[in-house]
C-alpha cells in the first residue's frame, strides 16, 4: 500500500512552483530508494496572503505566513510543508521540526531596473522600490541620493508595478525569480559585500511532524548538511537579535575549506558576515567570523555586533 502524503503549500505562484519543485525532486528520491509515497497538493490561505495590502511590518508576528500551516500540520490535514526559509519562524510550532534544507541557490539580491541602469548608473534621486529595511539600508548606504518607495505584494505584481508605477528599479531575492523561471528579467545582481541578503535566503525548509518518521527519512535524503550548517549559522545570529521578517539585518554564511593541508577531511569551517543598520544607510554595523560551529558562530557575530551598538539601532527600527 502505498501513502499518499499531503503537501500544504500557500497560494502564490512562488510558493506552488517551490512545492512543486520539491515534490518533483521527493518522487525522484522515493523511485532511487524505492520508498512507496505519492503526493498530493493541498492550498492553504493564510492571513498573511488576506493582509498583503497592509504593510507587513506594522502587522508584525513572526511567521505570519506560516501559522496556518502548522495548524494544518498538527492537525493531520497535511504531512509536509515548503517554506521560503526566510519566511520560516525560528522557533516552530511544538510536535514540528524541519525536516530538510535543501541546497541553497543563489542567495543575492537582484536589481530589475528600467533602461539597464546598474545600481552605479541610476540617475541622480531614481525612485526604487523596496519594502524591506535590510535593502533600503543597503541601497542608501551605497546611494543615498536614492529615493526609496514601498512596494508590496507577490514577485508577479512587483514586475508590473516596476513600469505601472513608474519605479526605476525595483529590488528582489535572485532565488524567486529564478524559481519562476523569470531570470531574465534581472538586470544585476547586487554583490552580498554591498547588499548582504536576508537570512536564509536563497534556501527552503521543509517542515514536517516529529513522529512521522516515514516522512523523515524521506527529508533527510532530500537535506543539504551545507546549506543546512550554513544556514543555521545565520538563523541563529537573527535569533539573537531577536530579528522578524521586517528588521534592517542581514546574514551571509559560507563555507570556507572543506580540507585542512594534509588533504584530510577536517571539520566544516563556517565564515559568517552578519550586518544590522539604519533604514536609512547612515550607519551599517558589520562582522565576519569564522568558527566550525554554526551555533556558537551565529551568537558571536551577533554578541560583537551587539557590542558595537547593534540593539540601539534595532530599537530605533523597531519604534
Ligand atoms: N520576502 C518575500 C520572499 N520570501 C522568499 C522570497 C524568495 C527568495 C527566497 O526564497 O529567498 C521572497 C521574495 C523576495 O524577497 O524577493
Amino acid at each position: 500500500m502505498k501513502r499518499t502524503i499531503v503537501v500544504g503549500t500557500r497560494q502564490s505562484q512562488l510558493a506552488l512552483t517551490q512545492t512543486g519543485h520539491v515534490i518533483d525532486a521527493l518522487k525522484r528520491l522515493c523511485e532511487e530508494h524505492s520508498l512507496p509515497f505519492d503526493f498530493e497538493i493541498r492550498k492553504i490561505i493564510t492571513k498573511g496572503d488576506r493582509i498583503l495590502d497592509v504593510t507587513l511590518s506594522k502587522v508584525g508576528g513572526k511567521g505570519l505566513f506560516v501559522k496556518e500551516i502548522e495548524q494544518a500540520m498538527l492537525d493531520g490535514e497535511i504531512d509536509l510543508a515548503v517554506h521560503s526559509m526566510k519566511d520560516m519562524p525560528s522557533e516552530l510550532q511544538e510536535g514540528l521540526v524541519n525536516g530538510a534544507t535543501p541546497l541553497r541557490v543563489d542567495p543575492r539580491d537582484a536589481l530589475i531596473s528600467r533602461q539597464d541602469y546598474s545600481l552605479e548608473t541610476l540617475p541622480q534621486g531614481a525612485r526604487v522600490g523596496t519594502s524591506s529595511l535590510r535593502r533600503c539600508s543597503q541601497l542608501l548606504a551605497f546611494r543615498p541620493d536614492l529615493v526609496i518607495e514601498p512596494i508590496r505584494g507577490n514577485i508577479d505584481s512587483r514586475l508590473r508595478k516596476l513600469n505601472e508605477e513608474g519605479f526605476d528599479a525595483i529590488v528582489l531575492a535572485a532565488a524567486g525569480l529564478f524559481r519562476m523561471g523569470w531570470g531574465d528579467e534581472i538586470t544585476t545582481f547586487l554583490p552580498v559585500e554591498l547588499c548582504l541578503p536576508a537570512v536564509g535566503q536563497g534556501a527552503l525548509g521543509i517542515e514536517c511532524r516529529e513522529e512521522d518518521h516515514d516522512v523523515r527519512h524521506l527529508l533527510s535524503l532530500y537535506n543539504d548538511k551545507n546549506t543546512e550548517l550554513t544556514v543555521s549559522a545565520e538563523r541563529k545570529f537573527l535569533s539573537v537579535l531577536n530579528g522578524g521578517c521586517q528588521v534592517p539585518i542581514g546574514a551571509y554564511a559560507t563555507l570556507v575549506n572543506d580540507e585542512d593541508e594534509t588533504n584530510m577531511i577536517s571539520s566544516p569551517c563556517i565564515m559568517l558576515t552578519g550586518m544590522v543598520g539604519y533604514p536609512d544607510g547612515r550607519t551599517i554595523l558589520k562582522e565576519t567570523l569564522i568558527g566550525n560551529d554554526p551555533i556558537r558562530l551565529g551568537e558571536e557575530v551577533a554578541w560583537k555586533l551587539i557590542s558595537r551598538g547593534a540593539g540601539e539601532i534595532l530599537a530605533e527600527a523597531r519604534e
